[in-house]
């Protein structure tokens, strides 16, 4: 079976050195989600993978076949692969429809207008076929250019921040209209984003990177589950720091676990004391920050709104304390 085999001892631009010790596989049909903050060399990353950019330190392998970069090859990229790089790369004077015709094998001319259909379908842009891509909007080029990477129906796909213009209205139903579309058809991807919401429902696992190192790389529900520290759970939205002794005043454990605002439970008698500093409407519920005893602050979900200066009393469940320790072991060792 086809593995995507990449290792990068090192990589610099001109002598800042930007990733190290990065080596991970990723199998044929796996959706692998790169995940870190701004600068962490995620599109850097992407770029050596496709061969933009030349590694001396590591190789890239897509089962037997090695990803030459562009010492090797005068026109980098291999046809297998296809990179969706953060600025689009069309054809602004032609149509949408002619955009991605541009893509689709000369070897299936009969079979154009139907694949042309379909991938209007995806981006749910069929009346726009006719527009010029200079007249949309950034969000509409950003869907064209899914779209023209999508008509080759490559066996490995890079996709870097693809929703990143695209408004809310249409981001939902566009990730999972595409993510499940590439399942289907066993196409490998890479998605490198800042966005949980890209990430949680459709990466089977995730990569963490921080300042050019690989962090943790996990399966998705367990990287999330099981977080090894605060700057990977802090990726996935807020996070509390909290130490133990906070929690269960008997434990003589001098050591923090962290917990998501959603996992510590309001209760009007029992728990750590918490006066409220502010109540945030989050749409489904409120996000509220409070100060515990000793100063911590604490980050809770509420279904309601909290009236600031209120006392409430926060608890986590025993299970959640345990998990989060053993992690904490694990990491340590
Ligand atoms: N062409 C370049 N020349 C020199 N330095 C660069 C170049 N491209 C990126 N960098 C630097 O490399 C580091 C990693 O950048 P990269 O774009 O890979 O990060 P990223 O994680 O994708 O960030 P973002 O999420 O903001 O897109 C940054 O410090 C950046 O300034």
């Amino acid at each position: 079976m086809a593995l995507l085999k990449v290792r990068v001892d090192s990589f610099g631009y001109e002598s800042r050195n930007i990733l190290q010790n990065i080596s991970f596989n990723v199998p044929r049909g796996q959706h692998l989600a790169i995940m870190g903050e701004s600068g962490s060399g995620k599109s850097t990353l992407l770029k050596i993978i496709y061969g933009l950019l030349h590694v001396e330190e590591g190789d890239i392998f897509w089962g037997n076949q090695e990803v030459l970069g562009p010492n090797y090859n005068l026109v980098p990229g291999e046809g297998y692969m296809k990179y969706l790089s953060q600025d689009f790369d069309l054809m602004p004077f032609t149509t949408v429809e002619e955009n991605i015709a541009q893509h689709l094998s000369v070897f299936e001319r009969e079979t154009h207008q139907r694949r042309i259909t379909e991938l209007l379908d995806l981006i749910e842009m069929k009346s726009f076929a006719k527009v010029k891509v200079k007249k949309l909007s950034g969000g509409q080029q950003q869907r064209v250019a899914l779209a023209r990477v999508l008509a080759q129906e490559p066996e490995v796909l890079l996709l870097d921040e693809p929703f990143g213009h695209i408004d809310n209205f249409k981001r939902n139903s566009l990730r999972r209209n595409l993510f499940h579309h590439l399942k289907e058809k066993g196409i490998t991807i890479i998605t490198a984003s800042h966005d949980p919401n890209d990430v949680l429902p459709f990466a089977d696992r995730t990569l963490i990177l921080k300042n050019g190192e690989i962090v943790a790389n996990e399966q998705t529900k367990d990287l999330f589950a099981n977080p090894p520290n605060y700057y990977t759970a802090s990726l996935f939205g807020e996070v509390n720091e909290v130490p133990i002794g906070l929690l269960k005043s008997y434990a003589a454990i001098e050591k923090s676990v962290l917990v998501y605002p959603h996992e510590l439970k309001t209760s009007d008698t029992s728990g750590v004391k918490t006066q409220v500093v502010r109540s945030y409407f989050n749409g489904g519920h409120y996000l509220n920050k409070g100060e515990a005893e000793g100063g911590t602050m604490l980050y809770f979900n509420t279904p309601n709104e909290l009236k600031v200066g209120d006392t409430v009393f926060l608890n986590v469940s025993l299970e959640t304390i345990n998990r989060r320790l053993q992690i904490g072991k694990k990491t340590n060792t």
